[in-house]
């Protein structure tokens, strides 16, 4: 991974009319994070978000994307290499979902043949089903149509992706599926994502990187555990709120993250009892509880035995900062 950043605001502001959105601000993401601005309304994390893809000139600083100052690009070149996606998804109504998706291909210029391979392929990687890909926006459900937005940011596989509180509409089942998948594009494809929210519980689940905002400033930066363990300032643990704070530390690391060789003796009374690498601490420990078992066994999607996990694997949670 490169350590460069790929997107920097060098001391931004932005005032419209006799309201200042943002104040000096500073700001730098490295590529392949998953960067979540977080913080109260109007606090201003769109704002943010459109000066990175020009829709907002800053009236103080520099944006930089890629190492280039924005205000020497031609805009709608940078929108089209920069991923969107917004709460209203702002489908196309009359065109169908294969069409949605094809908008930033079709305006590039790319043949019909590359263009339907790849609607096809994207449409594949956040499963949605091929059936509805002749159909139209309206005939889909708040989650396909979701589904579909973030399908169409990501056709021409921009490294930039920007996403303003997508998922906020949704209901939680929906929600978390998308979470899921959004965390598993990402770390498959090394894409930088940003990503707007207001909600700190989906800002912890989603994030490599927090930004915790205020009034058009940054309060606080870290990784999620970070921020957890060490919020900044009254207004920082205010905003986390602080129940359950050892199970949501648990939400934050994989059973992967924790696995170690097996020493448990093969043919020892119990039967083994397993669980995904990809699962949380939290479901490990769950599972432990449950079934009155100090270990687990860990497997990979293809089934195999990765090793175990101890109970106090997962309880040393919080020793990592
Ligand atoms: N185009 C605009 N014209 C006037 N005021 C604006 C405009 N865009 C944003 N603002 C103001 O700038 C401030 C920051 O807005 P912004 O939308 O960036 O906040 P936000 O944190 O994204 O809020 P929310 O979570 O409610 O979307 C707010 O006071 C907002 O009213």
């Amino acid at each position: 991974m490169s350590l460069s950043p790929i997107i920097e605001l060098q001391s931004v502001s932005k005032s419209f009319g006799a309201t200042s959105a943002i104040e000096n601000l500073v700001l730098s993401i490295e590529a392949g994070a998953f960067c979540v601005l977080v913080g109260p309304s109007g606090c201003g994390k769109s704002t943010v978000l459109r000066m990175i893809n020009a829709m907002i000139a800053p009236d103080l600083g520099v944006v930089r994307v890629r190492g280039q100052n924005i205000s020497e690009l031609d805009p709608i070149e940078l929108r089209r290499s920069i991923g969107y996606v917004i709460q209203s998804v702002g489908l196309f109504p009359h065109w169908t979902v294969a069409a949605n998706i094809a908008t930033v291909p079709r305006l590039m210029g790319w043949d019909k043949v590359k263009i339907a391979e790849r609607v096809e392929h994207i449409a594949a990687a956040l499963q949605i089903d091929p059936a509805l890909l002749p159909r139209y926006p309206r005939q889909l459900s708040g989650g396909q149509q979701q589904r579909v937005g973030v399908a169409r940011a990501l056709a021409a596989d921009p490294d930039i992706l920007l996403m303003d509180e997508p998922f906020a509409a949704l209901d939680p089942v929906s929600r978390a599926a998308l979470q899921g998948e959004l965390r598993r594009l990402h770390k498959e494809s090394g894409k930088t994502i940003v990503f707007v929210t207001h909600d700190m519980n989906e800002a912890l689940r989603l994030a490599t990187h927090i930004i915790v905002m205020d009034k058009g400033r940054v309060i606080q930066a870290g990784a999620p555990a970070d921020i957890l363990l060490r919020p900044r300032d009254a207004f920082v643990e205010g905003f986390l709120g602080r129940e359950d704070l050892p199970l949501r530390l648990l939400d934050l690391a994989t059973v992967g993250e924790r696995t170690r060789p097996a020493t448990t003796a093969a043919g020892s009374a119990d039967e083994p009892i397993a669980i995904r690498d990809t699962a949380s601490l939290r479901q490990a420990l769950t599972l432990m509880l449950e079934r009155h078992r100090d270990r687990l066994a860990v497997e990979n999607e293809r089934g195999e035995l990765m090793g175990e996990i101890a109970v106090a694997d997962v309880l040393g949670a919080g020793d990592a900062g």
